[in-house]
């Protein structure tokens, strides 16, 4: 659905970031991408619907490569939306019904389509009781809702977040997990980065370990967590269960997922 191909990328000031990364985030897949601070995770995620053009490489978007043209750059960042870590940095307009709207009335949608999806989006993401509320007075873990509510409007069909359960607590991290699986079923792509591992264990087909500037493992979360030694190396460790596991089991090439899994792999 999304490849990158040999990307490079340096910052203004001179850092290179990407080194010739390649990565192909398959259609219809839960994708996790997990790395240590500042490997360059959020600056990937910047070349994902153009906010940064790469120095050199190739990015695809459903097979096309990109050409970077305005019009392809508007269509590309409709159909891929993305949740940042801060809301504060995501959130611009002064209420939530105008942030709703915001991306829709830069497309130039129709009004009555605009109100019709927003009330769908109200609906679907219960902010109706917040609806008279400034942005400002709302929590940090109700505006980062809100941040994912004002992408989802706009209908994307791969969803990327960054670190999408920083400043939730427990309550809110499984509503808002339930709200991506659910977001997921009804057909969109969903390629989040976390450093919560025991997350990436349960909820990912796919884990992306990303290490300066670039992609050094891949697989289903039960034969990458396997790795303990291989992850140390980039700072990485493994999953509370895949721990236990890996103590238990050291030959092991992958780790059960669920309960039932374990039980017969115990014999009990
Ligand atoms: N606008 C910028 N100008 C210059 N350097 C930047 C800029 N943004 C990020 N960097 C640098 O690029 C490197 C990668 O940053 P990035 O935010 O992509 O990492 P990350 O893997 O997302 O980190 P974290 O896990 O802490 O969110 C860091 O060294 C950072 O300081």
């Amino acid at each position: 659905m999304l490849k990158f191909q040999d990307v490079y990328y340096t910052y203004p000031d001179g850092q290179c970031v990407l080194k010739g990364l390649s990565l192909h985030v398959p259609l219809g897949k839960k994708c996790a991408l997990i790395g240590h601070n500042g490997c360059g995770k959020t600056t990937l995620f910047l070349h994902a619907n153009g906010l940064l053009i790469p120095d050199s490489g190739e990015v695809y978007w459903k097979g096309k490569k990109i050409d970077y043209k305005q019009k392809t750059l508007q269509k590309w960042r409709q159909e891929v939306g993305i949740v940042f870590q801060n809301p504060e940095h995501q959130l611009i307009a002064p209420t939530i019904t105008e942030e709703l709207a915001f991306g829709l009335h830069n497309l130039r949608v129709e009004k009555s389509v605009i109100n019709q999806l927003l009330q769908e989006t109200m609906d679907d993401f219960s902010l109706h009781k917040w609806r008279d509320k400034p942005i400002h007075h709302l929590s940090l873990g109700q505006k980062k809702w809100l941040s994912l509510a004002s992408v989802m409007i706009m209908k994307p069909s791969l969803l990327i977040l960054d670190e999408p359960t920083a400043y939730l607590d427990r309550l809110q991290v499984e509503r808002f997990m339930e709200k991506l699986n659910d977001i997921h079923q009804k057909g969109v792509t969903v390629f989040m980065a976390t450093h919560d591992l025991d997350l990436v264990f349960q909820w990912a087909d796919v884990v992306f370990v990303m290490h300066d500037g670039q992609i050094v493992m891949q697989g289903k979360p039960e034969e990458v967590f396997v790795q303990g030694e291989r992850l140390k190396q980039f700072q990485i460790g493994v999953p509370l269960l895949a721990a236990v596991w890996n103590t238990l089991f050291p030959n092991e090439r992958r780790i059960p997922r669920s309960i039932e899994e374990i039980k017969a792999r115990m014999k009990v």
